[in-house]
């Protein structure tokens, strides 16, 4: 038969650290949050969220997740407070998930994983010129956490799960005036670390703040995700786009603070 060379070469993440010796870092991600052995600190004060609407731009099935794109280019959307020393620009969202139930988010709380989780991307432009320099700064990028849990649907990812179906294989297409906000649960209570990047490069660079109250989404809205492909429209195998996350990393001495 034909020699098929597939272009899509899914790599573990248990041998990312061949080409990324970062990946056995000290501030990788994602960890286990042990809600318990986090420490309250009085002094974080609540994450401020100001999010413009029409900042969204594009969704995008980049091969190994699906992401929303923002115009960066100004301060209109942007999240601060908590941890952060100042005002962190929105650029981008995405989602990581699994193939069935209840696995598929990156962090766990408790040795227990989510059914998803989304992270809203954010890059310190009061310090750095560019997302790519920001990227690879210690206190570049803050990136929002919130997990996702199966149950009733919800109501405004329905704009994200029913635009899928456009980008099934590694392609891009408008959207507009989307504003996240519609996807943050109720309580903005918080757990924050020091962290990383989930895919390679893994870059040390992320200031995470992951959210204690999951958001339910139904089974139909995740079963959109599962649909899209890792592959693009030109190549012979479809790989389904699922599993998309990497397991929790060694602490390595990190404390985990706790807001509220
Ligand atoms: C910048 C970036 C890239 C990938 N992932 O998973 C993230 O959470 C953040
Ligand atoms: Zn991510």
């Amino acid at each position: 038969g034909h020699h098929f060379i597939p272009f899509c070469i899914i790599i573990s993440p248990s041998v990312w650290h061949k080409n990324y010796p970062v990946a056995q870092g000290n501030r990788q991600s994602p960890i286990d949050i042990v809600p318990h052995q986090a420490l309250h600190d009085p002094s974080l004060g609540p994450v401020v969220l100001n999010y413009d609407q029409c900042t969204s731009m594009n969704i995008t099935n980049n091969g190994h997740s699906v992401v929303v794109q923002f115009d960066d280019s100004d301060d209109r959307s942007v999240i601060q407070g908590g941890p952060l020393d100042n005002p962190y620009r929105l650029k981008q969202f995405h989602f990581h998930w699994g193939e069935k139930g209840c696995h598929g988010s990156e962090h766990t709380v408790a040795g227990n994983s989510y059914a998803s989780e989304l992270h809203l991307v954010h890059w310190n432009a009061v310090k750095y010129k560019t997302f790519g320099e920001a990227a690879t700064a210690p206190d570049g990028l803050a990136v929002l956490g919130i997990f996702l849990e199966t149950g009733d649907d919800h109501r405004w990812l329905h704009v994200i799960t029913d635009a899928l179906y456009m980008v099934k294989f590694k392609v891009s297409t408008t959207v507009n005036c989307f504003n996240p906000k519609c996807l943050l649960p109720s309580s903005l209570h918080y757990w924050t670390y020091l962290g990383s990047l989930t895919t390679p490069p893994l870059h040390e660079s992320v200031i995470w703040i992951v959210l204690r109250e999951p958001i339910i989404v139904s089974e139909k809205q995740l079963g959109k995700f599962r649909m899209l492909l890792f592959t693009g429209e030109e190549e012979d195998q479809r790989i389904r786009m699922e599993n998309n996350f990497r397991p929790p990393q060694p602490l390595k001495g990190r404390k985990v603070r706790s807001s509220i």
